[in-house]
């Protein structure tokens, strides 16, 4: 009962939004929280983030399974020794444990450089067989492959906190997280930024302001995305004058647990051999990124930009190129 109120005293704060260590300071290493860095593409980001710079930044590790967690942790160890990766255990989909997140976080640190918030699901995905033939033969063939528009639907679920899954796991446990984050975030004198992970599946369409869980819709993971573009904005509002920057980024298509999961009769090797066809398809649509490394591009190329620099109307878009060349471009949001 208690938790329903304070998800709904938060989701308020929400919706107000979408509508428009042990580290002393003697130690001045940046720190770094990536949420859903286990793998994928934010295990991707970990470890380039790592081979920029071991010695200067302090990883933190924000998973939901604490041995997946220290599996990835192990494996930025064995190709970074001298790096330091700590762990914090949360689930973006639960109110209680984002707070409690946050608030160990805030014990652990006295501040917070890079905030990215990349943690994503899309539950029970149903892949439109026909819509996909029909596609293909049509002049829209291209913005299909790289947005997956018309062809994804996904059947979402209701957390225990009562709030759609989709819409608590992508977007609200984040928009949470920054929330609770913001003394740590916003210092004086210091620029922090947000990184979302969002999508070129990210459709107005699918958008609802009077629904923005996206209840009676199905296409929640679109939906979800184009809100994480939209509060993105209007966190730049907000925190602009607190030196907190904030940004968006499409990986691109990347084959993750996330993308094994829209096939799941297809067994991994049947996605190994279409791999040829993907590095065909690359040629007419760079947003094919394909692998972890080359989706977390964006990511960290926002990590070397100065965040006064930064367009807040873009999504910085994860691109390689037909001979396999990594690249970030800005589209307009
Ligand atoms: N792959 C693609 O083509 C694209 C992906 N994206 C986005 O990229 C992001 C990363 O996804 P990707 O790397 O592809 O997929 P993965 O499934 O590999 O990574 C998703 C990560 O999010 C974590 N996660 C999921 N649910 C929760 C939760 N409730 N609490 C905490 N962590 C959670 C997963 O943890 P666990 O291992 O425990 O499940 C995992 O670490 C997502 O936001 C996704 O929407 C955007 C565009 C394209
Ligand atoms: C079986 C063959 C030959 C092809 C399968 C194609 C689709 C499974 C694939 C084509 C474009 C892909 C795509 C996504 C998922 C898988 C596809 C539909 C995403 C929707 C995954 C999640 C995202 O956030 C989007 C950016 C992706 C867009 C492209």
């Amino acid at each position: 009962m208690t938790l329903h109120r304070r998800g709904n005293q938060f989701l308020n704060q929400f919706s107000c939004a979408c509508c428009v260590t042990s580290l002393g300071f003697a130690e001045m290493r940046k720190v770094v929280l990536v949420t859903g860095a286990n793998s994928g593409v934010g295990l991707a980001l970990c470890e380039r983030l790592l081979s920029h710079d071991t010695e200067g930044l302090h990883l933190c590790l924000a998973c939901r399974n604490m041995q997946k967690a220290q599996a990835a942790r192990s494996d930025l160890l064995a190709s970074h020794p001298a790096a330091q990766v700590d762990l914090l255990q949360m689930d973006t989909s639960s109110v209680s444990s984002v707070l409690s997140a946050a608030q160990e976080f805030k014990v652990r640190y006295d501040r917070l450089d890079y905030l990215y918030l990349n943690a994503g699901i899309m539950p029970n995905p149903e892949f439109d067989v026909k819509a996909f033939f029909k596609g293909l033969f049509s002049s829209n063939v291209i913005t299909m492959f790289a947005t997956g528009e018309g062809i994804l639907t996904q059947k979402d679920g209701v957390t225990t906190d009562g709030l759609q899954q989709v819409f608590a796991t992508n977007l609200f446990g984040h928009f949470l997280l920054v929330r609770e984050l913001e003394p740590v975030l916003c210092h004086e004198g210091r620029t922090s930024q947000l990184v979302w992970t969002s999508s070129n599946n990210a459709h107005r369409s699918a958008f609802n302001p009077e629904d923005i869980q996206h209840r009676t819709g199905t296409q929640p993971y679109s939906s979800s995305k184009y809100a994480t573009d939209l509060l993105s904005l209007a966190f730049n509002q907000h925190y602009e004058k607190q030196g907190l920057y904030s940004s968006v980024i499409c990986p691109g298509f990347v084959m993750t647990n996330l993308t094994y999961g829209i096939l799941p009769s297809f067994p991994a090797i049947l996605w190994t051999l279409l791999m040829p066809v993907f590095w065909l398809i690359r040629v007419f649509t760079n947003t094919f990124t394909l692998t972890p490394y080359n989706g977390s591009e964006a990511l960290i190329w926002l990590f070397r930009q100065k965040p006064e620099s930064l367009d807040p109307y873009a999504k910085y878009h994860s691109l390689t190129s037909g001979l396999g060349n990594n690249y970030t471009q800005p589209h307009k949001v």
